[in-house]
């Protein structure tokens, strides 16, 4: 039987007049990756720092292993949060933090950091604040990974990460994952990269949840259908809508909901194009929806 290691209810965070998470519900679970995706702005870091007791709700119900996560000791030593600007003290050099990490992680693993310095090439003995943007990332990184905390929060970790540092931390995040399970929590931009990794979507918006939905279920789960304009129209009537875009006589509109063979013969009869959307699209689309003239916010919704 799963566990459920969050459950939020109606949890707020105001700062003075502007609500920036607004009543939201969500469980995670044990043992899934789960991704906290959405535009800058949306909330994110906000519903982040009040899981991980840096911040009080204004509002709302929360249990982090069952209890408020601020007031116990026993819930924070299980946590790991790994921030987008990790700050360390001014004396440290790397050798330090991962000397330092075991006080604060029971299931640190000294062996897999080492292995991890050595992939991202992490020069030990280099004071933190010398260190390049890259190079401080990876050390946020080896850190949220050695750590094996049963709850681990990666917000935007690899700012300045190049490609292959960041195909590391993916493979590394899985493989050990896969050995380790715990509850993961990843929140970034570079959506299509960590698309595969993730098992669970939560999108924020405005700080609302938009979408909470096992990956796999979203995954090919809009398409884009595109071609002459009346004839796209006839195709998505009665179909929930959350895009589109036209040029002339032409229109791309992209809808949700899988297609079936009935279907895709009849756009094939049509003369239209059907093209799946890419998790990063979805995201554009259903975040992005103010941005497009031509939908309306309960085509969003639908
Ligand atoms: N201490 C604060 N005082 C006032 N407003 C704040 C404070 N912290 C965050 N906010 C606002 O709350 C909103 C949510 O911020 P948050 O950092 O959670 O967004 P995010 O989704 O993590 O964004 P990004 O992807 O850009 O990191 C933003 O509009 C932000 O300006």
């Amino acid at each position: 039987m799963t566990r459920t290691v969050v459950r939020a209810s109606g949890l707020t965070k105001r700062y003075g007049s502007f609500t920036a998470v607004d009543a939201v519900d969500f469980t995670l679970e044990e043992n899934r990756i789960y991704g906290l995706l959405g535009r800058n702005g949306a909330g994110k870091t906000t519903v982040m720092q009040m899981l991980t007791g840096q911040i009080f709700p204004n509002d709302g119900e929360l249990e982090v292993f069952g209890r408020t996560p601020a007031e116990h000791a026993d819930v924070l030593r299980r946590l790991c949060f790994i921030a987008e600007s990790q700050r360390y003290p001014d004396a440290f050099n790397a050798a330090h933090v991962l000397k330092a990490a075991p006080w604060f992680f029971e299931n640190w693993d000294a062996a897999f950091a080492d292995r991890l310095v050595h992939d991202f090439r992490l020069p030990l003995k280099r004071y933190i604040k010398k260190l390049s943007r890259g190079q401080l990332s990876a050390v946020g990184v080896i850190v949220g990974l050695a750590s094996r905390a049963p709850l681990t929060f990666f917000d935007e970790p690899y700012l300045g990460l190049d490609a292959v540092a960041r195909q590391i931390f993916y493979d590394r995040l899985l493989e050990d994952y896969t050995e380790h399970p715990r509850t993961i929590v990843l929140s970034t931009h570079l959506i299509d990269e960590v698309a595969n990794l993730l098992e669970h979507l939560l999108i924020i918006d405005q700080g609302r949840i938009l979408l909470d939905r096992d990956a796999d279920e979203v995954r090919g789960s809009a398409t884009t259908v595109a071609g002459g304009r009346a004839a796209v129209e006839s195709f998505v009537a009665d179909r929930a809508v959350i895009g589109r875009e036209g040029l002339g006589g032409l229109a791309s509109v992209t809808i949700d909901g899988r297609l079936d063979r009935a279907d895709r013969v009849r756009a094939a009869e049509l003369g239209l194009e059907l093209a799946p959307v890419s998790l990063q699209q979805l995201i554009v689309h259903l975040t992005g929806a103010d941005l497009r003239a031509g939908t309306t916010e309960q085509e969003v919704a639908a």
